[in-house]
């Protein structure tokens, strides 16, 4: 089965609409640049409208590692999204660790390989590796596609979670191509940057359950 993460949820609404329509993960936006950016009091509101079997995900850019703890203890987070060059320092995150890499070519995955082997050797392999596309400039949330032909059978040890640019009508053939062990969708479902539309979202998860279904029968 594929897991899906609806991504940038900035209302408690969105939130349980997402569980309900059958999320595996809804993933809360820490980066004050983004349109799906909320603060830790409108995250604590969505966690409590969550279901109690749908983790919260935080989405961290460039926040320390100890204040992305605080964050995610205070909010019972499940997992943390980062963004950075290097595996972090201080002892493993006591959270599911998904480090988030911005890939264009095979020198992009190359070095995905490098971060999870310096990771491992330090006993703190990651969760899983994010892969989005890359778009000069911007972190993510950009809707463009990542280089799936090149993450065909990209094998790092550790679960891959393809993200950038899907959406209700290309995520089946993306799963096709990168087998993903999750996929992740932020402006794919949304009527306007920072607002989730629940059709949207519905057809999401339906097409990656179906198309999740054919990959393993
Ligand atoms: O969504 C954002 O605004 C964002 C900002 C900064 C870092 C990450 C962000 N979102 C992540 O990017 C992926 C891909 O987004 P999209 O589907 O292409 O719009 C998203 O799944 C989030 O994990």
């Amino acid at each position: 089965m594929v897991r899906i993460k609806i991504c940038g949820v900035t209302i408690p609404e969105a939130a349980r609409g997402a569980a309900e329509a059958g999320a595996d993960a809804v993933g809360l936006n820490f980066y004050p640049q983004s349109p799906r950016f909320v603060t830790p009091a409108q995250a604590g509101a969505i966690v409590r409208a969550l279901p109690a079997f749908t983790p919260p995900v935080g989405v961290f850019v460039g926040m320390p590692v100890r204040q992305v703890c605080a964050v995610a203890f205070q909010l019972g987070l499940r997992g943390v999204q980062t963004y950075d060059d290097q595996p972090p320092d201080a002892d493993t995150f006591p959270f599911a660790h998904v480090p988030a890499f911005r890939v264009k070519d095979q020198a992009g995955l190359d070095h995905v390989r490098r971060f999870v082997d310096t990771a491992r050797a330090l006993n703190r392999a990651p969760a899983a590796v994010l892969i989005d596309s890359h778009v000069p400039g911007q972190m993510g949330g950009t809707g463009h596609v990542a280089p799936w032909a090149l993450l065909k059978g990209f094998d790092v040890g550790v679960s891959i979670i393809l993200a950038g640019g899907l959406t209700p009508e290309n995520v089946a053939d993306a799963i096709a191509v990168v087998r993903p062990w999750g996929v992740d969708v932020a402006s794919g479902v949304e009527s306007a940057p920072g607002v989730k539309d629940p059709d949207k979202v519905a057809q999401f998860v339906k097409n990656v359950r179906t198309a999740s279904e054919s990959l393993f029968t």
